[in-house]
């Protein structure tokens, strides 16, 4: 359903699991107990969104999915890293500009230490500062340091964060909820994929970036690719997929035809070059004299090798 669809729809919200009322004055008998209330919905009619989600609902549902998280601390992390204008030449690569423009799939691969989480924090940054405003984001950072390596948490947090950007926000969520028991019942991942599909069809251009698929945990691969290839033949059209890994061979058989960009020393070259030379020329000793900093980068550049 489109946003302008909704325009003309009415809603009708049946909520429970509201806070019972007060109980009576005390009588011979006791007074009877107040009025019950669920928690309440709050609809902006000129947009369509939730803007007050009562006795929290989405809070409701943010336990219910076992608060997904958000990765932005991650991203803000990377980003402190990234050293000024590196990452500028993915974001004018041919391929890079035709997964922004249209919807389709990239993959960026490389090996360890070349920089594709702090890339994809670029792209983060990137996505986010200028796509037009109807647009949404949603993204996800495997990680061992956070103990965020499941497929599961994955899922969740982007169908958390793209349920915030519906035009209706969490309605799929709730809907799900309601389905199942009313939250009684966890949501399995078939149940949450439906979500998402949900989403990504009724979501206007979605960009979606998942960062390190070789650091989720080896046993969910196979639903990991399985995931990805369903995500890349849903929503026709709308939908733009960026995700990063290393070059592992399940992930060149599963991906060969997905296209890619492969960051070897040629690409990283002039970024570390960028880095080194500005670590180089701020040095308190006989390297930063104009004299050797030039060799003392160029050498240092040759020796990293791309990492
Ligand atoms: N653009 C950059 N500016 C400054 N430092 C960077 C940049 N890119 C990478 N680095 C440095 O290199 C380290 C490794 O980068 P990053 O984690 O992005 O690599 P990776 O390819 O994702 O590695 P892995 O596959 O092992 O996760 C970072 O922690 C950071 O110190």
């Amino acid at each position: 359903m489109s946003r302008q669809d909704y325009r003309s729809t009415t809603f009708n919200y049946t909520i429970s699991g509201g806070t019972g009322g007060g109980g009576g004055e005390g009588g011979v008998n006791g007074g009877g107990g107040g009025k019950g209330e669920g928690p309440t919905v709050n609809i902006d009619h000129s947009t369509n969104k939730i803007v007050n989600l009562g006795q929290g609902l989405k809070e409701i549902l943010e336990k219910w999915l076992e608060f997904p998280p958000d990765t932005q601390d991650r991203q803000y992390y990377l980003q402190s890293l990234a050293h000024q204008d590196t990452g500028n030449w993915l974001l004018c690569h041919r391929e890079f500009i035709r997964w922004k423009q249209n919807s389709g799939s990239l993959w960026i691969k490389g090996v360890s230490g070349t920089g594709k989480s702090v890339l994809s924090s670029t792209v983060i940054r990137e996505i986010v500062k200028t796509c037009p405003e109807q647009s949404s984001v949603a993204y996800f950072y495997f990680d061992f340091s956070n103990n965020r390596q499941c497929l599961d948490i994955m899922v969740r947090s982007i169908v958390w964060q793209l349920s915030g950007q519906s035009p209706l926000p969490y309605g799929a969520l709730h809907q799900l909820y309601k389905a199942l028991k009313n939250g009684a019942t966890k949501p399995q991942h078939e149940d949450l994929l439906g979500v998402l599909k949900n989403l990504l069809s009724e979501l206007d251009q979605t960009y979606i970036i998942i960062d390190g698929l070789d650091e989720c945990h080896k046993t969910d691969w196979k639903h990991l690719i399985k995931f990805i290839h369903n995500l890349c033949h849903a929503a026709e059209n709308r939908l733009h997929l960026l995700f990063t890994a290393q070059l592992v061979q399940e992930f060149e058989v599963a991906f060969k035809d997905i296209a890619s960009i492969t960051l070897d020393s040629e690409v990283s070259n002039n970024d570390i070059k960028s880095f080194v030379s500005s670590t180089v020329g701020g040095a308190t000793n006989w390297a930063s004299d104009s004299k050797y900093a030039g060799d003392v980068t160029e050498q240092i550049v040759q020796k990293s090798n791309g990492m």
